[in-house]
């Protein structure tokens, strides 16, 4: 018998924590925010929040003492994750489990567990952690390739190397883009994919492992663009995918939602990376699904039934990206962006905004894919942040 109320804490309260938060409220659990700054989008709509550094393991010790929480569910990379380990010990459960969490904070782990243990496909690779290492690494795979810190997310740091004259400036952004102190790069060969999708993939404690339909996404600098679903892939690419994220979730263990990443060419599905957690390009889900993503991460977290996922037809996301540094957010356009049939709006309420930061997202249902991406694209664009 799932018992409810739970208390449920999120790590990282960015937007798709409010997503998430809100699903929670709405079957009557007690929430807790966290984040670094106060005011975060998922904070907003908590029953309590609190402002910590999530590297830092007294300031996690603090607040658990606290808020005594049943779960603890990280929405982003960037937390101490022997932390989360001790407090799995201690009888917390960490969403989906704190091994994962830590093997996906570092691309190398991650990498290593799907490569070398479970011996999948993936874009050759190598590793470095200084310039000389890096130019010997980058002869041994060739050119193009991509360089990447091996921990950092939402492209930070990442550049596409297209000869030997590029490396230094992508090593320089590479450590300059690196979280913490860590001195490490991956070094992969560029993938020519024919496009790039996310699958969702539902990992429950005691039912089978479910899928949304697979999600295409344009990426720009290392972050989403616009996303879309369903994705156009054969049966046969499907299974793969399916197949490949199966192995990596059994892997990992416990239960939620994952965001499988994959790059598709003509006659490959080559797994690039995955969050244990729900994935940015699936906001999709917001206007494709009956339960959304961040419904489905709270169900399988609560043990709760997931009777059927039903697609409601070609839908895509576009993002609303800032383009300065503020602290006093106005959106203007929103009526016309609203305006359109089929087309809805997610502002995230961040309290300030730089260069690139997502602040909201477009969502819209079309009668194909191009129509979708079309009004998203569009309502996209018709909302303007604008001075004070
Ligand atoms: N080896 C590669 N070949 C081709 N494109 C790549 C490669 N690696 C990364 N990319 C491009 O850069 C994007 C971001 O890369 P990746 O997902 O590894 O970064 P990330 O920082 O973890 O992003 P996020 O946290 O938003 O998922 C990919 O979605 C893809 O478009
Ligand atoms: N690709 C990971 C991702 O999309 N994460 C989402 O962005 C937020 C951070 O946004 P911010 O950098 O604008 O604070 C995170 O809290 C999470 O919701
Ligand atoms: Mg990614």
């Amino acid at each position: 018998m799932v018992k409810l109320p739970q208390i449920i804490m999120l790590l990282g309260s960015g937007e798709l924590g409010k997503e998430f938060i809100i699903a929670a409220q709405r079957l009557g659990n007690r929430t807790i925010a966290v984040d670094r700054y106060p005011d975060a989008p998922a904070m907003q709509v908590a029953d309590e929040s609190e402002v910590i550094s999530m590297l830092d393991g007294d300031a996690l010790e603090a607040i658990v003492q606290k808020h005594q929480p049943d779960i603890i569910v990280p929405e982003i990379e960037a937390i101490r994750t022997e932390k989360l380990a001790e407090f799995e010990r201690r009888g917390i459960k960490v969403i989906p489990t704190a091994k994962a969490t830590n093997y996906t904070m570092n691309r190398d782990r991650i990498r290593e567990l799907a490569a070398t243990q479970l011996g999948l496909r993936t874009a050759r690779y190598g590793y470095a952690t200084t310039l000389e290492e890096t130019i010997a690494v980058c002869q041994k795979i060739g050119f193009p390739n991509v360089i990447k810190p091996v921990m950092s997310s939402s492209g930070k740091g990442q550049s596409i190397v297209t000869d030997p004259t590029e490396i230094e400036r992508a090593w320089d952004e590479a450590i300059a883009g690196s979280r913490g102190d860590t001195q490490k790069v991956i070094i992969e060969e560029f993938i020519n994919f024919e496009i790039e999708i996310t699958l969702l993939t539902i990992k429950q404690w005691k039912g089978p492992t479910l899928f949304c339909d697979p999600i295409g996404h344009r990426q720009e600098r290392g972050d989403y663009q616009e996303s879309w679903q369903p994705a156009a892939l054969s049966k046969s690419q499907i299974e793969q995918a399916q197949m490949i994220a199966t192995k990596l979730t059994d892997s990992l263990g416990g239960a939620g939602i994952f965001g499988v990443e994959f790059f598709v060419t003509s006659d490959e599905v080559i797994f690039s990376e995955l969050s244990p957690r729900p994935h940015d390009t699936g906001m999709v889900t917001l206007i494709s699904q009956n339960l959304n993503e961040f419904e489905l991460h709270l169900r399988a977290i609560l043990d709760l039934p997931i009777p059927a996922i039903e697609q409601f037809g070609p839908s895509a996301s576009a993002v609303i990206l800032a383009r300065e540094h503020s602290n006093s957010i106005i959106f203007d356009g929103v009526d016309d962006a609203l305006g359109d049939t089929d087309v809805d709006l997610r502002l995230f309420g961040k309290p300030d905004s730089r260069p690139y930061r997502r602040m909201g997202v477009a969502l819209a249902k079309g009668d194909s894919i191009q129509e979708a991406r079309l009004k998203a694209t569009k309502a996209a664009n018709l909302v303007k942040i604008v001075r004070h």
